[in-house]
């Protein structure tokens, strides 16, 4: 099965605008995305007890929300996933250790 994460926003795109009662993307969406942002937090904390834990397969499906949540919090703020990869592209061959000191400066 191809799948990626380009298709998962184009579906967070077309059910943005979907009744709230039949799109789960379509409630966290509404009155500006709030519950949207909550609910990245809390796959946030799951993503990590799955990860200190060690439990593989639990750490994959957090992933799995984690990532879903962001594309849902990105549109409703309109930030598309190519705008995102532009600025890992920026970062490439750029030492995260060198960011940070550039930072510090
Ligand atoms: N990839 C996902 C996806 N991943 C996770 N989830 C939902 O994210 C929620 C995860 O939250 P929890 O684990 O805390 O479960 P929960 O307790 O039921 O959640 P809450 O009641 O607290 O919101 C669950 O309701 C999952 O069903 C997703 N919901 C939708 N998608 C994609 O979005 C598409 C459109 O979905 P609808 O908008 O519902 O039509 C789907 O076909 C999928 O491709």
């Amino acid at each position: 099965m191809s799948f990626d994460l380009k298709a998962l926003e184009a579906i967070i795109a077309q059910k943005a605008t979907a009744s709230a009662e039949k799109s789960y993307t379509a409630q966290l969406l509404a009155n500006g995305g709030e519950r949207a942002a909550k609910k990245l937090g809390e796959e946030a904390v799951e993503t990590v007890i799955a990860a200190i834990q060690g439990d593989r397969d639990e750490l994959k499906a957090e992933s799995a929300d984690l990532l879903y949540h962001l594309l849902v919090v990105l549109k409703a703020h309109n930030i598309s996933l190519e705008e995102v990869e532009s600025v890992l592209a920026e970062r490439t061959g750029q030492s995260g250790l060198e960011e940070k000191a550039s930072r510090a400066e």
